[in-house]
């Protein structure tokens, strides 16, 4: 594995003609030396340059250099190598000069190891000495020495320790990178199918299936394969490859001075500005959607990274390493797995026997319909080993990456001065032939013994060898293997058996009535916890029938992580629900698809950061309502007031962002929201909105829905009310969301299909005044009735408030590090009240998932309340227990399987605001007041168990009296 857009002398030889699926089958690589014209122009320069090199030539050859072909005035050795084909005339040349021998390239003396022996000997045992990387004019010039594959010294080892981490955090040798492979494998076997047996271009396609495994650990997303963007990345990417390995380039590495004259380097460095100019604005979307409890791939954990070191001036967490790490890993990721797949595709086609041979394996390790696993290849002997003689055969990093020798190394009775390039000659190792049967056959036998079982061979370095500083070693983490192995799968099955469908099956689950299909198994009221008993039946992924939709359940930590995380962009949609598409019709970000979603909802986390989300701006309007929340529960004098006096602050920190000013509690037109949202809440968890959601024909007769839509037409009504006054007074520093939205759709009057028209307007507000309050404020009424009911555990917090915030100050969101009990007891709260049991969602492709088939478009239910009370990731999943959170010590720990606000690229937007709030009110209000039942009730008489079913779980209305603590 190497780095191929970046490879001096490097030359992959994928340039062979195997880009169509009906490819020329002749694959022997021909060879014709010949001296380039620039190299002959260079010849008529005259003496003075020829004197000089001399000069210069014979002040080194005082160290004893391997023999090689006496070099020529200027050109070196440039008459004996063809530039083309490089590491064929080297191979030449070893068996002339034996495995290590010097070659001047231009006025480039380079060692070059040939043979498996030389190879590991310096690679292994000289590990340190050949451990640099070689320093290579064109990498230089576009990198300055940064990026990890071309780095040096401290830059180089704390960028790979960093890289090597992340990317094992981001599941690479892992189960999930495996999972993720298998998902871009589906989209990969769709696109098959989709030419019906016809001929086509597997280059593009390839490139772009391998692709999006790198960029999803990079970006935490894959891409469409027709999206314009990632086209003109990869675009780039394979112009630079082919580029790289040109004669023109590799002049302009061994002639640096006369660059001037070669216009291909040029072409090289525009398409790595170009490259550049793309990462950029991935870079700014992901600044701005910076969240750092939800870091989804490489990207933020390096911008995470940089906040973290923002104070250090020497850091090397600086913006060019993010963009050359970046794209030092996505050009790794890319070209050098998918050439080889290619390779794999046109051998398949040329030896039609052996792919007979590995169908037959795979039908009996194989179920029909399932997918393969990395660890049925141990079952796979036959296939195994031509996924390896396939790396073998096309060896297409010939040459390696050159290395350099860090200090004079005395190696074989010849001393080799610090600094000199080496070339492992790889392609020496793959066809050696003390090692290798028939070295210049494609034969699947070299890696099999008699018995036909699989057997492992020391001269296959198809990655190279050894401690490799740069990116050879990340091919060893990154198993090339495992992809060639998975991704040679779908060409094998496609070519194979063309009748899929047949073998695809949904989950099992319980076998549907007519008209009702499972409902009669269904406590409509609490359909959540009737998901948890199928699932004791059914296993965590089962089929439900509502009514006549079929819907697939998820339940448990593993099976939602996988799909929300593993499978993001597959389960990314929501399906069409009848009461919401009567509401937004597709519009807004709650209920929208496609682009319309992606755009509105990047739209919205940017303008809400914008205003102040999540960090110190928001923080202290926090405070301020806190205050006159303090103020309203002082006025009760301890009597008992209603939970609901809770909801008032909250909703009103998500008003002040929606609308530019928080509103007094008496206003009108606040009392009037907050009216209509509660109705809205309880009408959606009404049974009757089931019935309608079900079987919306029978709206005819059911009348809940209509007096629903009519409450929120009302709020509608007060939304465009404001969304007038802010057109009034249009400008660019939006002061609340609406504003921001107005001034975009002002933006792009004159655009032909903007998506922010009216109706997307409204829609977008109304979502967030919809789950932008209730949600925050259900959870703090529940977290004051469960400190009523464990007074014990209020006390504690109270207790530890008193060390950390001075008495007559407020909180801050910083000191939660300081309160671990406090913070735990928080998040207990959430994970203990699964306020949102689930959110629906569907497929936004075909998608197989452990093993089953489920269609575009089908609806899935990924139970948050299962993973929230998942007996495998909580010691007492029903019960009130702050221990959740904390280690031995007291410390507090974060736990994967706390997912409340979900998880995966359609999560919650409002996740670091809702925490911030909890927090702060939270804090503030215990730090004031302790609060207690009303009297005549008991802490055993506060009820937890049967909640409220509205659109989330409330508590039911209840009563607390607040004491002044002293
Ligand atoms: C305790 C507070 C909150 C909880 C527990 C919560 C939970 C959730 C959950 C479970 C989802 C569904 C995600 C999915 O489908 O996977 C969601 C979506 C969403 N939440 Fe929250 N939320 C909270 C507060 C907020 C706040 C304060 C806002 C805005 C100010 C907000 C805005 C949204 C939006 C717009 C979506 C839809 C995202 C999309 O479909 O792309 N939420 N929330």
């Amino acid at each position: 594995m190497a780095l191929p857009w970046k490879r001096h002398c490097a030359m992959t030889s994928s340039d062979s003609d195997i880009s169509t699926g009906c490819a020329k089958n002749d694959i022997t690589a021909a060879s014709a030396p010949a001296l380039p014209w620039h190299l002959q122009a260079l010849c008529h320069h005259g003496g003075l340059v020829a004197f000089i090199y001399f000069l210069t030539r014979s002040k080194k050859s005082i160290c004893s250099l391997p023999p090689g072909p006496p070099p020529l005035p200027l050109i070196g050795n440039l008459n004996v190598v063809d530039l083309k084909k490089p590491f064929q005339s080297l191979m030449e040349l070893s068996e002339k000069y034996g495995n290590i021998f010097t070659v001047h390239f231009g006025p480039r003396k380079t060692v070059v190891l040939a043979g498996y022996e030389t190879i590991k000997d310096a690679l292994l045992n000289h590990a340190e000495e050949f451990g640099e990387r070689a320093e290579i004019p064109i990498f230089r010039k576009t990198t300055h020495g940064n990026g990890i594959a071309f780095s040096h010294g401290e830059l180089w080892k704390t960028m790979r320790r960093f890289t090597l981490s992340t990317l094992r955090d981001f599941g690479v040798g892992k189960k999930t990178i495996e999972v993720r492979i298998l998902e871009e494998l589906n989209f990969l076997i769709n696109y098959f199918e989709s030419h019906q047996g016809k001929p086509f271009d597997t280059k593009v396609i390839l490139n772009s299936a391998v692709s999006n495994i790198i960029c999803s650990i990079l970006f935490g997303e894959r891409f469409e394969y027709e999206d314009p963007i990632f086209l003109a990345l990869l675009k780039l990417l394979n112009e630079n490859t082919k580029l790289l390995g040109s004669p023109m380039v590799q002049l302009y590495n061994f002639y640096p001075s006369l660059g001037f004259l070669f216009g291909a380097p040029k072409t090289v460095l525009r398409n790595v500005d170009e490259l550049n100019a793309f990462l950029e604005k991935f870079f700014k979307e992901h600044r701005q959607e910076f969240n750092e409890n939800n870091l989804t791939g490489f990207v933020d954990a390096f911008l995470m990274k940089q906040q973290q070191e923002s104070r250090n001036s020497h850091t090397h967490f600086h913006n060019e390493n993010l963009l050359f790490s970046t794209l030092d890993l996505f050009a790794a990721g890319t070209e050098t797995t998918s050439t080889t797949v290619r390779w794999g595709l046109l051998l398949m086609m040329k030896y039609p026997e052996i792919q007979r041979r590995i169908q037959e394996e795979m039908d009996q390790v194989i179920e029909p319909g399932q997918m393969p696993m990395l660890e049925d290849r141990k079952k796979l002997p036959y296939t195994d080993a031509v996924i390896h003689e396939i790396q073998r055969f096309s060896n297409i990093v010939p040459m390696s990456v050159s290395r350099s020798t860090s200090t004079d190394v005395n190696f074989r009775g010849y001393m080799i001065p610090k600094g000199i390039e080496v070339i492992p000659l790889l392609t020496s190792v793959l066809k050696d032939k003390s090692h290798w049967e028939t070295p210049d056959q494609f034969n699947p036998s070299h890696f099999l013994d008699a018995d036909g079982s699989f057997t492992r061979k020391e001269a296959f370095i198809p990655f190279s060898i050894g401690i490799e500083n740069g990116l050879s070693t990340l091919g060893h983490f990154d198993p090339t293997f495992t992809r060639s192995y998975t991704i040679l799968k779908p060409g094998a099955f496609y070519f194979s058996t063309g009748s899929k469908n047949s073998t695809f099956k949904l989950p099992p689950g319980p076998p549907p009535l007519p008209i009702i299909g499972n409902l009669h198994l269904l406590d409509i009221r609490r359909q959540d916890k009737s998901l948890l008993k199928l699932a004791e039946k059914y296993g965590p992924v089962f089929t439900l029938h509502f009514g006549s939709q079929k819907a697939v359940v998820l339940t448990g930590y593993e099976a939602v992580k996988e799909a929300l995380v593993n499978f993001t962009d597959e389960f990314v949609d929501r399906p069409p629900i009848p009461i919401f598409e009567q509401i937004q019709h597709g519009n807004g970000v709650f209920f929208s698809n496609g682009e319309l979603w992606r755009t509105t909802r990047r739209f919205t986390v940017s303008s809400m950061r914008n205003l102040g989300m999540g960090k110190k701006l928001i923080e202290e309007k926090i405070l301020e309502e806190l205050h006159l929340l303090i103020e309203t529960i002082k006025s009760s004098r301890g009597e008992p007031f209603s939970l609901k006096s809770f909801n008032a602050a909250p909703t009103n920190i998500t008003f002040l962002m929606l609308f530019g000013d928080r509103f007094d509690y008496k206003d009108a037109t606040f009392v009037t929201l907050l009216r209509l949202i509660d109705e809205v809440m309880v009408l959606l968890g009404s049974p009757f909105l089931h019935f309608f959601n079900f079987y919306p024909f029978l709206g005819l007769f059911l009348k809940t829905h209509k007096i629903l839509l009519k409450k929120v037409e009302d709020v509608r009504i007060i939304l465009r009310n404001y969304i007038q006054i802010s057109r009034q007074d249009l400008s660019e520093n939006s002061q609340s969301y609406i504003d921001a939205l107005v001034f975009k759709q002002h933006k792009e009057t004159n655009k032909k299909d903007s998506l922010f028209r009216d109706e997307n307007i409204i829609a977008s507000v109304l979502d967030l005044v919809m789950a932008g309050t209730e949600t925050t404020a259900t959870t703090l009424q529940w977290a004051i009735l469960l400190m009523m009911k464990y007074p014990e555990i209020q006390k504690k917090v109270q207790e530890e408030i008193g060390t950390v915030v001075q008495s007559g100050s407020q909180a801050t969101y910083e000191d939660r590090i300081n309160m671990p009990f406090t913070n735990a007891v928080i998040h207990e709260v959430q994970r203990f009240i699964t306020l949102l049991p689930h959110v629906p969602r569907c497929t936004s492709v075909d998608t197989h998932f452990r093993g089953y088939f489920l269609p575009k478009g089908i609806t899935v239910i990924p139970s948050l309340t299962s993973v929230l009370l998942d007996k495998t990731q909580w010691e007492t999943p029903h019960e009130f227990n702050p221990n959740h959170f904390l280690d031995a010590d007291g410390k507090f720990v974060k736990k994967e399987a706390f997912l409340p606000f979900s998880t995966g690229r359609r999560n919650c937007i409002g996740e670091s605001l809702a925490k911030m709030e909890l927090f702060l009110f939270f804090v503030g209000l215990l730090q004031t007041f302790t609060f207690q039942p009303p009297p005549g009730v008991t802490e055993s008489d506060l009820d937890l168990a049967v909640p409220q079913t509205t659109f989330t779980l409330r508590p039911q209305p209840q009563s607390a009296c607040a004491v002044l603590c002293e």
